[in-house]
Order: structure tokens, then sequence, then C-alpha cells
């Protein structure tokens, strides 16, 4: 979605394009300056910029994935090219990323190697009033989840268009990973869950063919959709992960701790309280 940046003419330069428009045959004016459009792409990578200068040299990041996360990575890369960043250790939260940042020459290491995460950065699909999030859009969320539940702090990167009034309320995807085995059983239990929310579950294909689409974990994703809200997350939460065959939910509840938004009135930043 194209949004308008506030752009104010000067009065001279308002009367002179009411004078060219009053005057046949007048010269042409210089060119009125026109409001600046910011694409959604560019807002996320404001967002991600935003996000990248509360980096440290030394520090253990969590790297995101998604479009506006690899606008963090790819500047991110770029400071250590130019030594402005020195000793970044980079976890990715997926294959995806992995790639990126090799690609990138960030150095790279595991949760095993680093259980304790200075920083993470990542996108969101959706951000309630709350600052909690759906994530997984991307197919991402199980490391996700892991990556970003073990960072001192996690810093959310998202333009305007992802903020909501509750979760599910996009009425888009809330995704949930689940072991392939009897893939249909499952969803159906995940539907009998949010019956009061009006939840239908879809598994997610693609390709022409409508084959699984198979997470970095080679597991299946299940996408809900709500068309109410559905209450209570924790409760929510802990029924989803209660059920056999689910592995992950995209619910990222109580988890961000920074929240840095870009939209048509600049970059706002909210730290959890
Ligand atoms: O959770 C994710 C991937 O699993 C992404 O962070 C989320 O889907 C947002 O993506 P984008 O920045 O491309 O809008």
């Amino acid at each position: 979605m194209a949004v308008a940046h506030p752009h104010y003419l000067k009065s001279s330069e308002k009367r002179k394009d009411i004078e060219q428009l009053m005057v046949p045959n007048a010269p042409l004016a210089a060119p009125i300056p026109q409001p600046t459009i910011l694409s959604q792409e560019e807002l996320k990578k404001i967002a991600a910029f935003k996000a990248v200068e509360f980096v440290r040299s030394g520090m253990v990041l969590g790297l995101g994935t998604g479009s506006t996360a690899k606008h963090a990575v790819d500047r991110i890369g770029e400071l250590l090219k130019s030594g402005q960043l020195k000793n970044i250790v980079g976890i990715p939260t997926s294959m995806k990323t992995h790639e990126q940042a090799m690609n990138l020459g960030i150095p790279l290491s595991d949760l095993n190697c680093h259980p304790i995460i200075d920083m993470a950065i990542d996108g969101a699909d959706e951000v309630d009033p709350e600052m909690n999030l759906v994530k997984g859009r991307g197919g991402s969320l199980l490391r996700e989840k892991m990556v970003e539940t073990a960072s001192k702090k996690f810093i959310v990167i998202v333009d305007e268009t992802k903020l909501v009034d509750y979760i599910g309320g996009s009425r888009l995807a809330m995704p949930v990973e689940i072991v392939p085995f009897c893939w249909k059983f499952t969803l159906q239990r995940l539907e009998m869950l949010f019956t009061d929310a009006g939840c239908v579950g879809r598994l997610r294909t693609e390709g022409e063919r409508g084959a699984p689409y198979v997470s970095d974990n080679g597991n299946y994703i299940i996408d809900l959709y709500f068309d109410r809200d559905m209450g209570d997350l924790k409760a929510a939460s802990d029924a989803i992960l209660r059920l056999a065959g689910v592995v992950e939910h995209g619910m990222f509840i109580d988890m961000a701790t920074t929240l840095i938004v870009a939209g048509k009135n600049g970059v706002t930043i909210r730290n959890k309280d």
C-alpha cells in the first residue's frame, strides 16, 4: 500500500501554480514539488534500518526472516563490511536468512553455541495494541520463536499496515506448524478449538500442483482464519500446544520488547512497559 508523507507547499509556490492556470500561454513555471510517496517496501526498509541503529559491535544477533527483516540483515552486512560494526555473530531464523547472511559475510552460529542472544530483529504479520504478534506467514515461525525467546531484546519491525486491533484481526492467516502425519485430523482438531471464533483452517500449499508447503523443519503448516476475536490468547496458545501433532503456533505473546513502526507520519518506537 502506498502512503503519502505530509507535505506542505509554500504560499509563494501555491500562488505560482494559480497564476499559471489563469494566464493563457504563460511560460511554464518550475515543476511544483509533489508529495513524497513511500511504498510499503520503503517503509519496511525505514523500520529495519532504524532497528539496526540499536546494534552494537560484539553482539550476538537473532536474524529474522521475511521481506522486512531482509533489509535489516542487508544493513548489518553493509555495516560489517564498512567496519562500522565488528565482531557480530548472527543466529539465523531460517535457511533463507542463513543463506542471505552467509552471502553477506556475516559470521553465523546457532542456539547450541549461543543459547543467549543479545538482540533479535524480525518482522511480523500482525501486531496488536499489547505488542503481541502473529508471525510465520513466511513459514519460519518455529525457528523464529526458538531464537526470539532466547533473546534478551526482541525488536519487531513493521510498516503500519501490520497494526491490528486484536490477534487474527487482519482476517489473514495465523499459522500453526504441525507434523505431516494425519494432518487433516490435526486441522479438524484445531478448528474445533475455536468454533466460537468462526475458525477455518487450511493446509498451506505451494506450486501449481498445490503440494503441501514443507517448513525448514520438514513439517506442514495449517493457516487458521478467524471471523471473530479468539479472546484469551494465553488460553488459546495452551489449547493449541496441548494437541498432539502440533509443533508450534505463530502467536508470539508478550515476547516483543521494542516495536518500530514506519508509517505515513514517520517512525514510532515503543518499548514494552
Ligand atoms: O514471520 C515471518 C516469517 O515467518 C515474517 O517475519 C512475517 O511473515 C513478516 O514478513 P514480511 O516482513 O515479509 O511482511
